[in-house]
């Protein structure tokens, strides 16, 4: 079985607090509230490690409050090889509502590592590719790192025949994609940001996937929220219809989508069983609190009941 080491430059400890009919400049009255050990790349491996595979994590914690993710890797038995730095890894706070199905974001720019603490990364990624065959590169960049810093490492990582997946957002994701990652995973506002125009409907969205395919990306996942995602290869266009569970909070959403995503991929299922399974993973998680998915039978009959269709390609529209 393949191992897979995610890479999280910037991880959070995100606090949820429920607040249901939740509004701005007012007073809220909070009906629960949660802690989690959180990040995109954390929760990738998170979700792996309740499906079964291994994997490791690696990128900065803050050396004050690591505490939440040492347990979490502990009881999920992922490797921790995060750099340790000096100080606090930042909180994210996660405003959701439960009567409106909305959720709230507020992401805070995260601890700065030194030139010396990004040189350790790199050699800590050197180290991870001779056991892992697998990348997630996932996440906002801290303060101080080049926005280059995903393309460099994607094109270390593919001169060595790894897969690598990049889900990431602004001039980082930008920067990544022109070297060509495996497997983009944008949602509809990162790909509006990085084809430079607003997509309305799925024809334009599937245009603009297809755009970032090349010899070396080829395969882009568009998550649509609550409107399913969209798999985008060579040859095909699928979609996949989101399951109608009852939402709790799409925080990881995302996250699970690559991670299952990853999981089909590595057992060897064709593309639209990697659909089914990817968004069966995101309903799984969505249905919680915390990066944390039900029993893989429970995934597995969810993923059955994914519905995929087809989309008629359409092949060399765009840029002509
Ligand atoms: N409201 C919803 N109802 C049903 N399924 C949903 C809903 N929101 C998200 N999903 C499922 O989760 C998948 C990923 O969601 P989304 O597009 O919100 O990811 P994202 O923006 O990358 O999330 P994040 O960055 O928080 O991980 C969707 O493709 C869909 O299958
Ligand atoms: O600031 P970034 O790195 O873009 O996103 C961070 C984050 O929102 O992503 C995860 C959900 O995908 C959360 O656990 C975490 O708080």
């Amino acid at each position: 079985m393949s191992k897979i080491a995610t890479i999280t430059l910037n991880p959070a400890i995100d606090l949820t607090v429920r607040a249901d009919h939740f509004q701005t400049n007012t007073v809220n009255r909070g009906q629960e509230m949660q802690l989690d050990a959180g990040g995109k790349g954390v929760n990738v491996a998170s979700f792996l490690a309740d499906y079964g595979h291994a994997s490791a994590v690696t990128g900065f914690l803050g050396r004050d409050n690591a505490a939440i993710f040492e347990q979490l890797f502990a009881q999920k038995r992922i490797e921790d090889a995060f750099i340790r730095l000096p100080g606090q890894t930042r909180t994210g706070i996660k405003v959701i509502d439960e009567a409106q199905q909305q959720t709230t974001d507020i992401n805070m720019p995260g601890l700065q590592p030194s030139a010396s603490e990004i040189e350790q990364l790199h050699t800590r990624i050197q180290q991870l590719a001779k056991t892992c065959d697998w990348f997630v590169l996932a996440g906002h960049l801290p303060p101080g790192v080049p926005i280059t810093f995903y393309a460099t490492v994607i094109e270390q990582l593919k001169q060595q025949g790894k897969n690598i997946v990049l889900d990431s957002s602004q001039a980082a994701l930008r920067a990544g994609v022109q070297v060509g990652p495996t497997i983009i995973k944008p949602n509809i506002d990162e790909l509006q940001q990085l084809v430079e125009r607003p997509l309305h409907d799925e024809l334009s969205i599937e245009q603009g996937a297809r755009q970032l395919l090349r010899d070396t990306t080829q395969l882009v996942v568009v998550s649509m929220g609550e409107h399913g995602a969209m798999f985008v290869d060579q040859h095909t266009t699928l979609i996949a219809e989101p399951l109608a569970v009852n939402v709790k909070s799409t925080v990881g959403a995302g996250d699970a989508m690559v991670a299952g995503l990853i999981a089909g991929l590595s057992e060897g299922l064709p593309l639209t069983e990697c659909a089914r399974l990817a968004t069966a993973f995101s309903a799984g998680t969505i249905t919680r609190i915390g990066p944390h998915l039900p029993a893989q039978h429970i995934l597995r009959e969810y993923a059955q009941q994914v519905q995929v269709r087809t989309l008629q390609p359409t092949f060399g529209v765009v840029g002509e």
